[in-house]
């Protein structure tokens, strides 16, 4: 009998479910995965409004195959040009957080802030509210290394914010560094992290093996084995700040294998199955169930689900490739090659 591991279905902190074609490729893989998901509103052109946000939802939820119970839990994009009033729009629509994207960090992100400061008074508003803050969290300063982008944020941003709107409700997303795993253990109940799969069983030698792999590139970019190692031990450590957000980012493989290359790993089809590997291998299964199904709920002030899944020990190939909108393809991270624990 081969070993299995039972677990509160998990939710997905962070993930890009797209629009279109595309996302009704995509949100099955999600849907099938996760319970619930907050989606990202880095859409073309991007989720600004309530309105907006209620409408994507529906999209979404059309395209949850027959019988998948999921749950889309809203964002909006937040811009230089977002209003207070805007906030209780949004929490009447059941939108449950903002997210900033620094301009120029990342893909779409060129309507996303230019200063913080310009936000001031919108973050004044959420706090009140309870609508949590999410963050891309890299400068794009033009004297900053790509590789100390997520460093440099924390002492250019993170700590103002936090003085300024102590009790604003903050996740640092899908971190990379062992600074920034340090920061967050320290930090008081407001802040939270959420950790991807690749962050945690990759460093940056992957994206150069034997020459250059697109489908390691994310953003932001793998770091190195010590902050790899970090990041498992903030994952491992039992800690209720850190918790599941895969950040699965398709894009089609004629974008990643492209002379320009998108950035986004696109994990969706076997995330929770990426995680197991990663405790196990770090001695620290008996951790898993609260990083992905009860540290995420409990941050954002939600009910934890109350359904099971079942993981089993078995080693099974994943697809190089699965359709993708009309007539592209998508390239799973770890496509072609063996898994060893499987979702029934
Ligand atoms: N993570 C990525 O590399 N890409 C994300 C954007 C993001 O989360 O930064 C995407 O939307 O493709
Ligand atoms: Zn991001
Ligand atoms: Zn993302």
């Amino acid at each position: 009998m081969s070993a299995t591991l039972s677990l509160i279905r998990p939710d997905d902190w962070h993930v890009h479910l797209r629009d279109g074609a595309a996302l009704q490729s995509v949100v099955p893989y999600t849907a099938r995965q996760f319970a619930r998901a907050i989606a990202m509103p880095n859409l073309k052109p991007p989720i600004t409004t309530a309105e907006q946000a209620l409408a994507y939802r529906e999209r979404i939820l059309a395209a949850v195959p027959a019988g998948v119970d999921f749950e889309p839990l809203m964002t909006l994009y937040l811009t230089d040009r977002t209003r207070p009033e805007d906030i209780a729009a949004a929490k009447a629509a059941g939108v449950v957080a903002l997210k900033l994207y620094p301009a120029g960090a990342t893909t779409n992100s060129d309507a996303g802030v230019t200063d913080i400061r310009k936000t001031y008074a919108t973050l004044e508003a959420m706090q009140k509210a309870g609508l949590l803050l999410l963050v891309h969290g890299e400068v794009t300063d033009g004297d900053v290394d790509v590789f100390d982008r997520e460093a440099f944020f924390i002492d250019r941003v993170m700590r103002p914010l936090r003085k300024d709107f102590p009790e604003l409700k903050v996740v640092f997303e899908h971190i990379t560094t062992k600074e920034a795993a340090q920061y967050v253990t320290d930090a008081d109940r407001f802040t939270g992290a959420t950790v991807t799969p690749q962050h945690l069983l990759y460093n940056r030698n992957a994206i150069f093996m034997g020459g250059l792999r697109p489908h390691y590139y994310c953003l932001p970019v793998l770091k190195r084995e010590e902050h790899r190692l970090a990041l498992i031990r903030a994952a491992t450590s039992g800690s209720p700040r850190f918790f599941l957000g895969t950040d699965s980012a398709p894009h089609a493989s004629v974008m990643k294998e492209n002379s320009v290359c998108g950035a986004g790993c696109f994990t969706a089809l076997s995330a929770i199955e990426l995680y197991a590997e990663a405790f196990e291998v770090a001695n620290a299964l008996d951790k898993l169930e609260a990083f992905a199904s009860f540290n995420g709920a409990d941050f954002y002030g939600l009910p934890r689900n109350t359904a099971r899944v079942t993981l089993t020990k078995t080693d099974w190939t994943l697809p190089e490739a699965v359709p993708f909108g009309e007539a592209a393809q998508l390239k799973p991270l770890r496509g072609g090659e063996v898994m060893h624990w499987k979702l029934a």
